[in-house]
């Protein structure tokens, strides 16, 4: 462990691993905010020892969780904000592009809301996998526009994020009906919407989300159910416009199993990864708060945003 690492950023990275701190935007915002503490408590006394804490700081929230690009997106965006030539000015280049960051973030998410609302009439029945931010944006909007909507819940093994989902929901005044992952098929005929996340929007349209998503998506595409993608711009990769692929993160068995159990199976293979990827072809439309987007036309929204591309948060460019 890097001693320049504060303590209070070491303690994110800990509830970013474990979990207590998930969610792709939620962990943008934690990473950026514990950017802001890194900076404003460093008693770096030249500028070059204090660009190399911020960077140690970077890389320790980096190495947490590979799969949601909104992380290093957080970092980068909030490093790259370092251009005074002193201390006290970088500190204060830090606070700001931190703060600024998580401003835009919840201003994203309020006008991708707005959109996803849109896409959803009154009566609308939709289907939701996992626990998405994002996707719960479009639900409230669409509320507050006054529209009665009713949800159909996945538990989402093995973590059950779906309980959230159902918590969220109902305290918007929503009608949950929560099932089993493997009920989803039976009940996509009652469903108008699947409405998901997303950790990471590749630049051909794939959507990286929880594991499971891909699976109710060939599902819902075999119905005839549309499959709505709310993922503001902060989930949008930069390196899969260079071929890079997205690293999908493989978690502990014990989610999934404990060990006693285990033993008495003979000890089985377990494996537990954290998500999946679902083709362009399954996905109809990605909210964005930009508007919403097919799939295959992200790439374009992404090579404004990014350029060529980018280098990682703690390199300079
Ligand atoms: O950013 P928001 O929309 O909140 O969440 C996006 C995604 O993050 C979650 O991952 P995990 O539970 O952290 O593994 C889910 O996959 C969810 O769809």
């Amino acid at each position: 462990m890097d001693e320049r690492v504060h303590p209070e950023v070491r303690r994110i990275a800990d509830e970013i691993d474990t979990m207590e701190i998930r969610g792709a935007a939620t962990i943008a915002d934690a990473v950026a905010r514990a950017l802001r503490t890194q900076a404003q408590e460093s008693d770096a006394t030249d500028p070059e020892a204090f660009r190399g804490e911020l960077r140690a700081a970077a890389r320790t929230l980096y190495e947490t969780r590979p799969t949601a690009v909104s992380l290093p997106n957080a970092l980068r965006y909030v490093l790259r904000g370092m251009s005074s030539t002193t201390v006290e000015g970088l500190r204060q280049n830090v606070v700001e592009s931190a703060d600024e960051f998580c401003a835009r973030l919840d201003r994203a998410q309020a006008d991708l809301g707005h959109v996803g609302a849109n896409r959803l009439r009154d009566g609308d029945v939709i289907m939701t996998h996992c626990h998405s931010t994002d996707a719960l944006a479009c639900v409230e909007a669409a509320v507050e526009q006054g529209k009665h909507i009713e949800a159909i819940v996945k538990e989402t093994r093995p973590r059950n994020q779906g309980h959230i989902t159902a918590r969220e929901l109902h305290e918007m005044g929503v009608p949950v009906t929560l099932i089993v992952d493997s009920a989803a098929r039976r009940y996509l005929n009652d469903v108008d919407h699947v409405l998901v996340g997303a950790d990471a929007v590749a630049a051909d349209g794939s959507v990286i989300n929880k594991i499971g998503t891909s699976g109710l998506a060939v599902n819902a595409r075999d119905r005839g159910t549309p499959i709505m993608v709310a993922a503001q711009t902060l989930k949008l990769h930069p390196g899969t416009m260079t071929g890079h692929t997205v690293d999908i993160e493989m978690r502990d068995t014990d989610e999934v199993i404990d060990d006693e159990t285990l033993t008495e199976l003979g000890n089985p293979t377990v494996k537990n990864p954290a998500f999946d990827v679902t083709p362009p072809r399954y996905v109809d439309a990605i909210v964005t708060e930009r508007g919403q987007f097919p799939p295959e036309s992200i790439v374009i929204l992404m090579r404004e945003l990014f350029g060529e591309g980018t280098t990682e948060p703690w390199v300079e460019p």
